[in-house]
């Protein structure tokens, strides 16, 4: 399906509430599958967390998870280490082209029996769950946190827990202590020093409780975005969120004062005002926040203001190579991109295409990153449905902001 957003004006204030984490939901949904004590409140109902939800309930021994990264990485530690069973875990055609070599060999080495269906360090994988004896192991951390988190989530579960050594530049680092976080919320020992993580075995006395997911902050992202580029004043409040955040887009709350939005916390809301107009060109590393690089581009694009994001390595094995994307569409609105292996660099814009069509290359950010592009020129974003990988209702909301939207 593909829409067109017409130029329309965000109301003055409003309000949105956003569904759960779909990192935090994962984490939590293979954890409950572990340890069935505690109750979850505030689930992710996005795409990647469904198909998490049904890969864990399934009995068949195929289980494909489409697009979904973390349920690619975390199933496939789960799998490892389900006794007697024999699972192919498989993905769409980018996720087989997605590298998950580093997570195998690390998994190998601690005992485990996976082998490559297709090419060698991709998905699909046989796993043949086992009991897995060893509890040292050392690991490239320079290319995805998600194999770390893999290993972590299944930790506590092998006899003699897990000592983790991790080489290289740590890449993802706030996702990685997400998971030590909520590992330590369900009462299971860890600590992370220098670059060795050690998880202690379970003694199997977790209490029973609930634990409610923290809204999406990489979903309100479009939301600083829109504030951003709209009239002094504009405000959105969002629900629910928290202060102290496990989660490492938070970091949204100081990048975007730099675009003059303030946020300013509730009881579970943050409400986003723009208080300044003038910006200077933006300098940001996002190497521990990689997912909101696409909307800060944009973000800078609209508001004609040039800027250089590095710390970007991960961005090429995402949904989409997401520096080539981003390139190829600010390119086709009138923009002036330079992108590396690891960095972008963005001239400051001084006008703006009319209705140009968006591709969105099987990437939810992509099209989301690009709706705020309506604020200042109608745009066509091809395959908008693509927005349910991470936030199904993304399109809903934008109506009740005063977004006008047609469908074709
Ligand atoms: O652990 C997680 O929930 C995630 C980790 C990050 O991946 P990388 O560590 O591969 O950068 C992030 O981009 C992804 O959307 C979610
Ligand atoms: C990179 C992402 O997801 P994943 O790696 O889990 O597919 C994302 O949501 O931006």
């Amino acid at each position: 399906m593909q829409i067109t957003l017409q130029k329309s004006d965000v109301l003055q204030k409003s309000s949105v509430k956003i569904t759960g984490s779909k990192s935090e939901s994962n984490r939590l949904l293979l954890l409950k599958a572990l340890y069935p004590v505690f109750n979850l409140e505030n689930v992710s109902n996005s795409d990647d967390s469904n198909l998490m939800t049904n890969a864990l309930a399934t009995s068949s021994n195929i289980v494909d998870i489409h697009h979904a990264g973390t349920a690619m990485r975390f199933l496939t530690a789960y799998f490892s280490i389900q006794e007697g069973r024999e699972v192919t875990l498989t993905g769409s055609k980018r996720m087989k082209e997605r590298p998950i070599k580093v997570l195998v060999e690390a998994l190998k080495t601690l005992g485990a029996n996976i082998t490559y269906v297709e090419n060698e360090g991709f998905p699909p994988l046989k796993i043949t769950g086992k009991k897995l004896t060893k509890n040292k192991v050392s690991l490239a951390a320079n290319v995805s946190s998600q194999y770390i988190s893999a290993l972590l989530l299944i930790a506590s579960k092998l006899e003699n827990g897990l000592e983790l050594t991790l080489e290289g530049e740590i890449t993802s680092v706030p996702y990685i202590k997400m998971t030590l976080s909520l590992l330590n919320q369900i009462g299971i020992e860890t600590s992370f020093e220098n670059n060795v993580i050690k998880v202690k075995p379970t003694t199997n006395s977790q209490q029973a409780t609930t634990l409610t997911v923290e809204s999406d902050w990489s979903s309100a992202s479009y939301y600083f975005s829109i504030v951003a580029i709209s009239a002094i004043g504009t405000e959105i409040t969002l629900s629910a969120y928290k202060k102290s955040s496990l989660q490492g887009d938070s970091a949204l709350v100081d990048i975007y004062r730099h675009f003059g939005v303030e946020t300013s916390f509730g009881e579970n809301t943050i409400t986003l005002k723009k208080v300044r107009l003038n910006v200077a060109p933006l300098e940001l590393d996002l190497k521990n926040a990689p997912d909101i690089a696409q909307t800060i581009a944009v973000t800078c694009f609209l508001l004609g203001v040039a800027c250089n994001l590095s710390g970007l390595h991960t961005l090429k094995i995402k949904e989409t190579d997401r520096l080539v994307a981003l390139k190829t569409e600010i390119e086709k609105l009138g923009g002036n991109v330079e992108i590396t292996n690891k960095s972008l660099h963005l001239k400051a814009a001084t006008s703006i295409n009319e209705m140009v069509s968006i591709a969105t290359y099987n990437d939810h950010r992509m099209a989301m990153a690009f709706a705020p592009v309506a604020l200042k020129a109608p745009v066509v974003i091809e395959d908008a449905m693509v927005v349910s990988k991470s936030y199904p209702t993304f399109w809903e909301d934008l109506k009740t902001i005063g977004f006008k939207i047609d469908t074709k």
